[in-house]
């Protein structure tokens, strides 16, 4: 099987191909974690299907199964059975080099605790996920700046993770998980460690996204930040136990400049 190039190296970030109207399909997953002495049901025979370019809250009580489906979702960890197709890839075929190839093109990722480099600046930061896709040096550090430059964060690109902000640093962290375009943005927690103005700013930016077509998962615990989302499913014990549209999704303030930031190939509507 050719994993869209990747058994060839042909890293290309800017890969399009293979667009698959359901980006992300879990087919009866389960997860049991196996502690030797006794077995601990993660997940209990989950299926879901997330579209391209939905924006998705994932809900539910600690032990609920959030960090499990996360984890699975972001090619972390695999499911014990069932299938999860990503962009209409099992991953279940994939080995170990190829499922970090998939993770470094197909996602980005946001975390609660930013997990940006120290003493590496926010333009470096920006930079790394493009050097493990093997972007020319020159086309890294120009994307990077733009990126920098649409969260707002232009003039700070020389900054130190420590001379910001949490919200200025997790601002850092999304246009990171921008890097190389890929076609899912998972954030788990993305405003766990932030005031409420800054986790505003925060889901406004990926409110922004959304409406430029990138599809993004957020997990949280808040009602609030929810809000901003179309899609809410909520976990409990391990399934899923309501999966509702939201009509009427908090917005975006428009001020964010997301034209040019994703999907320029034209996967994503800007
Ligand atoms: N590594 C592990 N070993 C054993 N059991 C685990 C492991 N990770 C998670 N679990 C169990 O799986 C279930 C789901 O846990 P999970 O961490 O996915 O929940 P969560 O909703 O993310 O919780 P939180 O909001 O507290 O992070 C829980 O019963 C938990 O105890």
């Amino acid at each position: 099987m050719d994993v869209f190039g990747i058994r060839d190296k042909k890293l290309s970030p800017y890969m399009t191909e293979n667009v698959h109207e359901e980006l992300i399909r879990l087919e009866n997953l389960v997860k049991i974690y196996d502690t030797g002495a006794i077995k601990v049901l993660g997940l209990k025979k989950i299926s879901l299907t997330i579209r391209r370019g939905e924006f998705v809250a994932i809900m539910g009580h600690s032990g609920s199964g959030k960090s499990t489906l996360m984890n699975i979702l972001g090619c972390l960890d695999r499911p014990t059975m069932g299938h999860y197709y990503l962009d209409g890839i099992d991953t279940a075929e994939l080995d170990p080099n190829e499922l970090s190839a998939v993770r470094n093109l197909k996602i980005g990722f946001v975390f609660q605790s930013f997990n940006l480099i120290s003493r590496t600046s926010a333009l470096k930061n920006v930079e790394l996920p493009m050097t493990y896709a093997r972007i020319p040096k020159r086309k890294r550090a120009e994307r990077a700046m733009e990126l920098l430059e649409c969260v707002g964060l232009g003039a700070r690109a020389d900054h130190m993770p420590n001379e910001m902000s949490g919200g200025q640093r997790q601002r850092v962290a999304i246009a990171r998980a921008l890097a190389n375009e890929p076609p899912l943005i998972l954030a788990d927690e993305p405003t766990g460690n932030l005031d409420t103005a800054a986790s505003i700013e925060i889901m406004e930016i990926f409110s922004e996204l959304h409406k430029a077509g990138a599809t993004v998962v957020v997990v949280t615990h808040e009602e609030n930040i929810a809000a901003f989302t179309d899609r809410i499913i909520r976990f409990s014990d391990g399934q899923i136990i309501s999966d509702e549209k939201n009509l009427n999704p908090t917005p975006g303030s428009g001020v964010i400049h997301t034209r040019g930031l994703y999907g320029r190939k034209g996967e994503a509507v800007c």
